[in-house]
């Protein structure tokens, strides 16, 4: 961890630089490594808590081999670009012009799942097998970009990318892959989209902050400069009509913290890496969770929804729909509509999601979309209407046994024999419900609850929420070991999940009891 004579070294090389910090704030290290601290005075909101120099930034324009490095400019693409220029600069050691930033950085980010497969910490056995099947493994082992995995897509641009450009600019210690995990993972856990020119960047200070969804502070900047030059004012690489840059102040040099909520004397400072960002995502990007994080949800892709019901639905195959395609279409055609003011908005088990998923949502509620994505699956000719199913659904939610209760455990005890699976589904039987799709509706999606515990596998399945109290409190004891640390947060990221899909089901399984 960072020690307080690296601080001091760099606050000085800051100072030096231009950087401009309130003297009612200090950088400080503490349990969550350096965090940023008011000191014996309140502060109130519009103050600029830093001023970061815009050319102190390291970014790949900012590198010194910014030539070599392809440009990338989002996504990660961008974000392993940009290690490729930190790992570069960590190699040059006392004389890269960013030494006693880079010196100043954790050693080490041994809570990034990134670090967790191989080595001390095997996939089998290890905090990475307890992430088996959750939100977390998807964004590892799935990566939405290319369904690759994280890793692969490291390790071909270190095989691709990097090592050429290692053999050009400092062939006597060429980076290991560890070395630039490591450069990746100060990226993925501190880097800033500043502007137009910089792109992605290490923005020093600015990453001293910890994160909270009830933020402090946020970083500022005037995003539209000339991408080609950096320039707040107009120049060379303006053409006629894109002579819209506004004409600069002092202040547009720089890059700031700004306080946007009230902060009180002596207490910790903080940023939101991002005000929507669920555990399973700070843990991967950023290699720790929250107690508590209202974005926790767990999401299905149209193609998982698509082969769960081949699996569990047989008998509805995709030509008596027009075509998989064409399902495909008409379900993302009517999932953005406005729902607002629609019926479904007041039930209690689905919720309209901003988003447009096919989710559960931290309150155990299923989204509009996944609801729609069963209803339109489930009618028996596409002239049924989705507003009798809505009327269906809150009609079913008022008659169940004792109202609806979300929190609700699950009736099944865990020795109960599955939820009907792929071979013995529930058919609907040969006179219709009253309450027409949603019945079936309900059975489908504890179904699908169920197949998606047994893809945790036995954390999903096996585990009581007493046995989890047990193994957390266990590693809590160790929580020096950063191993234990990895376990426990793994373990929480699985009990959510499996806390929230129980919830589902129990609801879902509550209305079926009407
Ligand atoms: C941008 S840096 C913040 C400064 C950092 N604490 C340091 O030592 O340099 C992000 C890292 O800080 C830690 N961090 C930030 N917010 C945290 C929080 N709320 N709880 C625990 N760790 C946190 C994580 O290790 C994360 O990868």
């Amino acid at each position: 961890m960072t020690d307080n004579n690296e601080v001091a070294r760099l606050l000085s090389w800051c100072s030096e630089r231009g950087f401009w910090l309130d003297p009612r704030i200090r950088v400080d290290v503490g349990p969550s490594g350096v965090s940023v601290i008011s000191r014996n005075s309140a502060i109130p909101v519009d103050s600029i808590l830093v001023r970061i120099p815009r050319q102190s930034v390291l970014s790949v324009k900012s590198s010194p081999i910014s030539e070599l490095i392809p440009p990338n400019p989002y996504g990660r693409g961008a974000q392993l670009s940009l290690a490729l220029a930190v790992s570069v600069e960590l190699v040059c050691g006392v004389a890269s012009s960013w030494f006693p930033y880079l010196q100043s950085l954790p050693r080490e980010i041994p809570g990034m799942p990134l670090f967790w497969v191989g080595g001390a910490h095997a996939i089998h056995g290890g905090p990475a097998e307890c992430l088996n099947g959750t939100e977390a493994w998807k964004i590892l082992f799935e990566s939405a970009e290319n369904r690759t995995s994280l890793f692969n897509e490291i390790d071909t641009y270190y095989r691709q990318v990097a090592i050429p450009v290692y053999s050009e600019t400092c062939p006597q210690t060429i980076p290991s892959l560890r070395d630039f995990y490591y450069s990746y993972a100060l990226v993925s856990s501190r880097s800033f989209l500043v502007d137009s020119y910089h792109g992605l960047a290490m923005v020093p200070i600015a990453d001293a902050f910890n994160h909270a969804q009830d933020n402090h502070v946020h970083l500022e900047s005037d995003f539209d400069v000339c991408p080609e030059c950096g320039s707040l004012q107009q120049c060379t690489h303006d053409d006629n009509e894109a002579q819209e840059r506004p004409s600069p102040v002092a202040a547009d040099d720089y890059y700031e913290m700004v306080c946007i909520r009230p902060i009180p004397k002596n207490s910790e400072i903080f940023n939101t890496y991002g005000e929507t960002l669920s555990n399973a995502e700070l843990l991967v990007q950023y290699g720790f969770i929250l107690d508590v994080n209202d974005n926790d949800r767990l999401v299905w892709t149209f193609d998982q929804l698509a082969e769960f019901s081949e699996d569990y639905l047989p008998e509805r195959n995709w030509k008596t729909l027009g075509g998989l395609e064409s399902f495909r279409e008409l379900v993302s055609g009517l999932i953005p509509q406005s729902w607002d003011d629609t019926a479904l908005s007041q039930s209690e088990l689905v919720h309209i999601d901003r988003t447009h998923e096919f989710c559960l949502n931290g309150d155990a509620s299923v989204s509009h979309g996944l609801w729609l994505y069963f209803v339109l699956l489930l009618r028996n000719s596409p002239t049924e209407s989705i507003d009798e199913a809505m009327n269906c659904q809150l009609e079913l939610e008022l008659h169940a046994p004792s109202g609806v209760d979300v929190d609700a455990q699950p009736p099944l005890p865990d020795d109960h024999p599955p939820v009907p699976g792929p071979q013995h589904h529930h058919q609907q039987t040969s006179s219709p419900s009253p309450y027409g799709v949603i019945p079936e509706l309900a059975h489908l999606l504890v179904a699908l609850c169920r197949a998606r515990l047994v893809r945790i596998g036995r954390l999903g399945v096996e585990t009581t929420t007493e046995e989890f109290g047990e193994m957390l409190d266990r590693l809590a004891d160790d929580d020096d070991d950063p191993s234990s640390r990895s376990t426990r947060m793994a373990i929480s990221l699985a009990m959510t999940e499996k806390s929230l899909l129980d919830s589902c089901m129990a609801a879902w399984e509550g209305i079926l009891h009407a």
